[in-house]
């Protein structure tokens, strides 16, 4: 590049674009030492002929955990054949027939000719069996498979492939982020007969945290000196107050997008106080597609009495709520631990009142963003 404090029209401050989309692996994974440790731990026994192990992952909304998973896959996917392993994402895929038909796509190369669910069994079967290899699977976003009524059948017909099959006893690996789920107390006797999983807790990250993954990213993706170490520490901040790396991430993309249209060769301050506001909605509006309905009347209830000013502490909250969700305390107190699981509000312990509700959004945002519920 020259050193025009201008941008000509065919320069980018990129220097790869792919660094900050949401699918981009990253070769290293910052801060999460002891988490790969302890997944590479359970995968040894099936690199020796024997079975891998199974766990259960949990951590709040961009901790890492599926990009952890992807990255300890893809290695073993390089270094053996001794070990399959088979991402599956329940959001999209819920049914055993979907499920088993991504394990048999990702075991094979391509898609089960049959659409049979023993058939396909049977041909994943077949494939471990001949390579002499063990299978672990992930169920990332585990959670949704419950209200889809396939968690305990789907965990149990892993599981137990061994038994019919005569392959050796997969793993699963099952992941979730909400907080407020145990994903090993869903599972039902017989399942648990055969699931001991090991749990893998992926905490938030810190500020400082935050700022080393994105000053990583800042070094792979752009060019030097695009983004300043000041203007890198104000996005930091602004992610960390989300607990959402991903808002820092895109944070960085769209200030480098709005020098690079306007021909600077640096990001300056306007540029992050513009992105964090086209940012922060996105944010918000992925956070409350993950509410169940509950949550949301709750939510929306929350959002009008803070507009008004309103007494935000809990009972009071509890009160004002009826006409929306008529719930008793203990679904209440479910429906708020669950808004503060999706970083939404923050229960701030008060004096002596209980504890004080605090939007962590703009409540016209919030409003804007969750439909009315219906009143009761
Ligand atoms: N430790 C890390 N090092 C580098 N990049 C990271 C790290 N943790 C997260 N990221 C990046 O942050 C983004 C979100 O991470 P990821 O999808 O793994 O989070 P998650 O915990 O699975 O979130 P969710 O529960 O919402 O699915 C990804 O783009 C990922 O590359």
């Amino acid at each position: 590049m020259t050193h025009s404090p201008l941008l000509r029209s065919d320069e980018t401050l990129f220097r790869d674009p792919e660094v900050f989309e949401f699918t981009f692996l990253p070769e290293q994974i910052h801060y999460r030492d002891a988490q790969v440790r302890e997944l590479a731990f359970l995968l040894q026994p099936a690199l020796r002929g024997g079975s891998a192990g199974s766990a259960v992952i949990r951590g709040p909304p961009g901790t890492g955990k599926t990009t952890t998973v992807h990255r300890i896959f893809a290695e073993v996917t390089e270094t053996t054949k001794k070990l399959v392993p088979v991402y599956v994402n329940c959001r999209h895929d819920r049914t055993a027939l979907a499920v088993f038909g991504c394990i048999f796509e990702q075991a094979f190369g391509y898609a089960p000719p049959s659409r049979h669910l023993d058939g396909i069994k049977r041909g994943i079967a077949a494939r471990l069996r001949d390579e002499d290899a063990a299978l672990v699977v992930c169920l990332d976003d585990a959670n949704e498979l419950i209200p889809a009524g396939t968690y305990n059948t789907l965990l149990y017909q892993i599981l137990r492939l061994y038994e019919r099959w005569d392959v050796r006893k997969p793993g699963v690996f099952a992941v979730a982020s909400d907080l407020g789920l145990n994903l090993y107390a869903e599972a039902d006797e017989s399942v648990r007969s055969v699931f001991h999983p090991t749990e893998v807790n992926f905490p938030p990250y810190t500020k400082a945290e935050i700022r080393g993954i994105l000053a990583d990213r800042i070094r792979q993706g752009l060019y030097p000196g695009v983004v300043s170490k000041s203007l890198l520490d104000r996005i930091a901040g602004i992610a960390a107050g989300e607990q959402d790396i991903r808002v820092g991430i895109d944070l960085v993309r769209l200030t480098v997008l709005r020098a690079e249209k306007d021909g600077r060769r640096r990001v300056a301050p306007a540029d992050v106080t513009a992105a964090a506001q086209a940012v922060r909605s996105p944010a918000l509006r992925a956070r409350v597609a993950g509410l169940s309905e509950g949550e949301r009347a709750l939510l929306y209830r929350i959002a009008e009495l803070s507009v008004v000013g309103a007494d935000m502490i809990g009972g009071a909250v509890f009160e004002e709520v009826q006409d929306y969700l008529p719930v008793g305390r203990t679904t209440y107190h479910e429906h708020l631990n669950g808004l503060a699981n999706a970083g939404i509000v923050d229960l701030v312990p008060g004096a002596g009142r209980g504890r004080e509700v605090r939007l962590r959004y703009d409540p016209g945002e919030v409003l804007a963003v969750c439909k009315p519920p219906d009143r009761r």
